[in-house]
């Protein structure tokens, strides 16, 4: 499979990776960064929650507890001149070292002021209308009530109020016993944490009543929060789901804000630290934009240098199969300047130097295995004649006409060659043939030569004819030599050159 490709294909198939693998590892790590960063603005947000929540229970407490105090002294005490004056001095003491509290009053059962922490008592207000106080006169749970932010009558400030109801000995409604949280304290605290310049949070009560926002903003204190995305889900939450994280879009700026919510452990409240998710995802999304032109850039580098090296790698390659091709052209030519070298051009049979390097192995082996070799010598009768009669292209064509007879019906065992010997004189060499072998093919061919009937009018036999000497030699070392096996076929061819022509004539064997 492997094979199947060009290397270029497989640089190009690498590069190509290379770059792909270099986006995809940086789009998985942006990601991951994504993830992680809002995973940890998630816990920041939870973190300030916690710290809100925590706060604001302990500055309810904090009030409820010196409303506790005030109320069980005046039920225990009653409302004569001296406990009322020693309570003033106590609530007085309360306020001085809770800074969150604004003031401490007694309401009686008309929702006039009896008793307060300042050093003035003014009979003029009267808070029967106010929420709280009707609330506990409508109700007989002797636990804390968190009203609605509301402005103070007496100081003008958003306050929060916490109150309490006061029993007659007999159990019924004697008045109200109220604390007032300053808003301005919560917020002060709130101010202290960071959450980005598009960050809020916010004091509810479990009713959907906003009691402060941060950014603090006074118009929208005491709003309600009813129709919000956060207030409706964290309405449908219940038990330790109250305590989560959500994305909401705010209805008051449009903002998509991730809402860490909870409630407080002892009072009807909830809080939430929110962080805006386009700020979140500010930082992240800077770094990315950064990160990625780095990678858009070395993957860009990558691909033009890989594009070089293949362009390279192609270039080479075309190289080599131009050499290649080259050698093959080169190595096929001397092959034919080879064969030509060892082949006669007019009748494709064997040349001159091509029988004498055979015959001088031939010779060799016979020598050595003590085989014999035989050689027949043929000659075109009055070819001279021929030429001259019907031209020398004519008598080329004779020529080639009788080597392709002689190469039909010549043996082809290893060693037999047939040559053209030398002008229209061609030898037919034959190992480990006896004479009378040799004398056979000479035969076979001259009476091929015969039955082709070319006609030939220079003559006696009106055709083409040939006359052939065979000559076999046994050879031993040293006293044959290879010369002597041709010059013996040649006498032969003399003889039957003188015996009339048009036959063949053995040897005198040697
Ligand atoms: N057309 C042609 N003629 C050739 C070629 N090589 C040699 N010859 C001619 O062959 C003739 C050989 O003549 P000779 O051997 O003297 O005698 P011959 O005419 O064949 O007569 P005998 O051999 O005595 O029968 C010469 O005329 C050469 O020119 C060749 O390649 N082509």
């Amino acid at each position: 499979m492997f094979k199947r490709y060009s290397i270029t294909f497989w640089a190009t198939v690498f590069v190509g990776v290379v770059c792909l693998s270099l986006v995809g590892v940086d789009v998985w790590r942006s990601l991951n960064a994504r993830s992680e960063q809002l995973q940890e603005m998630e816990r920041l947000a939870a973190n300030v929650a916690r710290a809100m929540a925590q706060q604001a229970d302990d500055t309810i407490k904090a009030a409820d507890t010196a409303l506790a105090d005030v109320v069980e002294r005046i039920e225990t005490d009653g409302q004569g001149a001296t406990p009322l004056a020693r309570l003033r001095k106590q609530m007085q003491w309360h306020v001085a070292n809770l800074p969150q509290l604004v003031g401490l009053f007694v309401y009686d059962q008309d929702g006039r002021w009896i008793v307060n922490s300042r050093a003035v008592l003014d009979q003029t207000y009267n808070n029967s209308d106010r929420e709280y106080f009707i609330y506990h006169r409508t109700h007989t749970d002797r636990g804390p009530h968190v009203g609605e932010p509301v402005i103070s009558r007496s100081s003008g400030k958003w306050i929060i109020p916490v109150s309490r109801r006061i029993d007659r000995p007999d159990g019924s409604f004697g008045g109200v016993a109220l604390a007032t949280l300053d808003v301005e304290y919560f917020r002060r605290f709130y101010q202290g944490f960071d959450l980005g310049a598009r960050g809020a949070v916010v004091l509810v009560s479990n009713g959907g009543v906003l009691m402060l926002r941060q950014p603090y903003d006074s118009e929208r204190v005491g709003g309600s929060m009813r129709d919000t995305e956060l207030f409706l889900h964290y309405a449908r939450q219940a038990g330790a789901a109250r305590t989560g994280s959500a994305f909401f879009r705010s209805s008051h700026d449009d903002e998509v804000r991730l809402n860490a919510f909870r409630p407080l452990e002892h009072y009807p409240l909830f809080v939430s630290a929110a962080l805006s998710r386009e700020e979140m995802l500010e930082r992240w999304r800077r770094d990315t934009f950064m990160r990625s032109i780095g990678v858009v850039v070395l993957a860009a580098l990558i691909g033009f240098f890989g594009k070089r090296l293949v362009n390279q790698i192609r270039l080479r390659e075309q190289a080599e199969k131009q050499l290649r091709e080259a050698r093959d052209a080169l190595e096929s030519a001397n092959r034919t300047l080879e064969r030509q070298a060892m082949q006669d051009g007019l009748t494709g049979l064997a040349n001159r130097r091509q029988f004498d390097v055979t015959l001088g192995n031939e010779f060799s082996r016979a020598t050595r295995g003590g085989g014999t070799l035989a050689f027949i010598m043929i000659d075109v009768d009055y070819f001279k004649q021929y030429n001259d009669l019907y031209g020398h292209s004519a008598g080329d064509e004779v020529l080639r006409a009788v080597s392709k007879l002689i190469r039909a019906l010549t043996p082809r065992r290893p060693g037999d060659l047939t040559a053209r010997y030398g002008g229209e004189e061609i030898g037919i060499l034959l190992p480990s043939t006896d004479a009378s072998g040799a004398w056979a093919v000479a035969e076979r061919i001259r009476e091929a030569v015969e039955h082709l009937q070319l006609p030939h009018d220079g003559s006696p036999f009106g055709q083409v004819t040939l006359s052939a000497g065979v000559a076999m030699l046994a050879p031993r070392r040293g006293e044959h030599l290879a010369g002597m096996l041709v010059e013996a076929a040649d006498k032969a061819l003399y003889q039957a050159k003188s015996q009339g022509r048009n036959r063949v004539c053995i040897a005198d064997s040697q």
